[in-house]
C-alpha cells in the first residue's frame, strides 16, 4: 500500500499535518447547501483533503456550477453537483459524511433561535432525505439554531427506525477554535498551541469555555469580557457583514477540520477528540439530552464522550445558565419537528 503526503498552503501547519491518507482509506462525503456562503470555501477545503475520494454537492441553486470550479482543481477526488428535486438521493447514495449548512443566515440585531422556523424545515427536509438514503452515514449539522436542530435531525431518524445516536453530530468547532484564538491574543501566544474546551451549545450563554482546564485565571472584567467575546463572536462577524451574513470562512474551516477529524477515526486513527454536540448521557438527568463536550471519534462515530471534568466556580455558575437555555432549546426542536414531522 502506498501512502503520501499532500500539504497545501490555504492550511495552518497544525491542519497540514493531518491532511495526509493512505490511498486505500477513501470515502464520499457530500455537502448540503454547497453553494453557499459556508458551503463553497467548505468544498473546497474538503477537495484538497486527500481522505476524500468522492465531493458530492448538493444546493437548491448553483450545485453543479461550484462542482464544475472545483473539479478543475488537481487533486485525485471526483466532484459532482446535485440540483433540487430528486438528485438528492444520489447525491447521498454511498456517503459516509454528510454536512449541512443549508439554510439562512443570521442578519444583525437576530438570534440564532430566530432562523428556527426557516431552517427547522430545511433541515428536517434533508434530514429525511439522509435518512432514506444514506441511514448509516455521520451526519454533521452546522445550519443554526444547531442546539434545535440536531434534536430535530434526531427525531426525523427516530421516525425512520434508522437512529443512530453516535452518528449524529452538532458542529461546534467554531467555539473552540474561537476560543483558542481570542486567548492567544490575550496572553501573546501561538494559537496553534492553544486548545481550549468548549462546552454546552452553539448560540449565546449556552457556549461556555473552560479556560481553568488550560491552566488559565483570567480575572474580573478581562475574563468577563472573554467569555462574552466567546459566546457572542458569532455576533461580531454578523455586525461587521452588516446584513450580508455571518461567519462562513472560519466556518469553513472548523467544518472541514471536524470533517478531517471523523476520517482520520474512521479510518483507524485513535485518540481523535474534538467537542461537538451529541446525544449524551451527562445531564440527562436534569432534562438536557443534547450537550456538546469532549467526544473520542472512531470508526463507528461517538467512541467515547467525556465528561465535562472539573470547574472553577465562575464556570459552573455558566454551565448553570447554559443548561437551562439549552433545555428550552431542545424540547423547541423535539416539539416542532413532532408536530411537523410531514
Ligand atoms: N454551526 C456553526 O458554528 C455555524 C453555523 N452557521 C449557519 O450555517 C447556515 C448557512 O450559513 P451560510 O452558508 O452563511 O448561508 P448562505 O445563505 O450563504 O448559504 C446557504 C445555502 O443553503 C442553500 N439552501 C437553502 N435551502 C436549501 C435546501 N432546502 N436544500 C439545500 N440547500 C439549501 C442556499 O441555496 C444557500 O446556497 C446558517 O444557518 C448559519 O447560521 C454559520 C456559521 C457558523
Ligand atoms: O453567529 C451566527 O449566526 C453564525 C454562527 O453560528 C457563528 O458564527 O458562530
Amino acid at each position: 500500500m502506498f501512502a503520501r503526503k499532500v500539504t497545501t498552503s490555504v492550511l495552518g501547519a497544525a491542519q497540514r499535518r493531518t491532511f495526509s491518507a493512505s490511498a486505500s482509506n477513501l470515502t464520499k462525503v457530500a455537502v448540503l447547501g454547497a453553494a453557499g456562503g459556508i458551503g463553497q470555501p467548505l468544498s473546497l477545503l474538503l477537495k484538497l483533503n486527500p481522505r476524500v475520494s468522492e465531493l458530492a454537492l448538493y444546493d437548491i441553486k448553483g450545485a453543479p456550477g461550484v462542482a464544475a470550479d472545483i473539479s478543475h482543481i488537481n487533486t485525485k477526488s471526483t466532484v459532482k453537483g446535485y440540483e433540487a428535486g430528486d438528485e438528492i438521493k444520489e447525491c447521498l447514495k454511498g456517503a459516509e459524511i454528510v454536512l449541512i449548512p443549508a439554510g439562512v443566515p443570521r442578519k444583525p440585531g437576530m438570534t440564532r433561535d430566530d432562523l428556527f422556523n426557516t431552517n427547522g424545515s430545511i433541515v428536517r427536509d434533508l434530514a429525511k432525505a439522509a435518512a432514506e438514503s444514506c441511514p448509516d452515514a455521520n451526519i454533521l449539522i452546522i445550519s443554526n439554531p444547531v442546539n434545535s436542530t440536531v434534536p430535530i435531525t434526531a427525531e426525523v431518524f427516530k421516525s425512520k427506525g434508522v437512529y443512530n445516536p453516535k452518528r449524529l453530530f452538532g458542529v461546534t468547532t467554531l467555539d473552540v477554535v474561537r476560543a483558542s484564538r481570542f486567548i492567544s491574543q490575550l496572553k501573546s501566544t501561538d494559537p496553534a498551541n492553544e486548545n481550549i474546551t468548549v462546552v454546552g451549545g452553539h448560540s449565546g450563554a449556552t457556549i461556555v469555555p473552560l479556560l481553568s482546564q488550560a491552566g488559565y485565571t483570567l480575572e474580573g472584567a478581562e475574563r468577563d469580557e472573554y467569555v462574552k467575546r466567546v459566546q457572542f463572536g458569532g455576533d461580531e462577524v454578523v455586525q461587521a457583514k452588516g446584513g450580508a451574513g455571518s461567519a462562513t470562512l472560519s466556518m469553513a474551516m472548523a467544518g472541514a477540520r471536524f470533517a478531517e477529524s471523523l476520517l482520520k477515526a474512521a479510518q483507524g486513527q485513535k485518540g481523535v477528540i474534538e467537542p461537538t454536540y451529541v446525544d449524551s448521557p451527562l445531564y440527562k438527568d436534569q432534562g438536557v439530552t443534547y450537550f456538546a463536550s469532549n467526544v473520542e471519534l472512531g470508526p463507528n462515530g461517538v467512541e467515547k464522550i467525556h465528561p465535562v471534568g472539573k470547574v472553577s466556580e465562575h464556570e459552573q455558575g455558566l454551565l448553570d445558565v447554559c443548561l437551562k437555555d439549552l433545555k428550552t432549546n431542545i424540547e423547541k426542536g423535539e416539539k416542532w419537528v413532532k408536530e411537523n414531522m410531514n
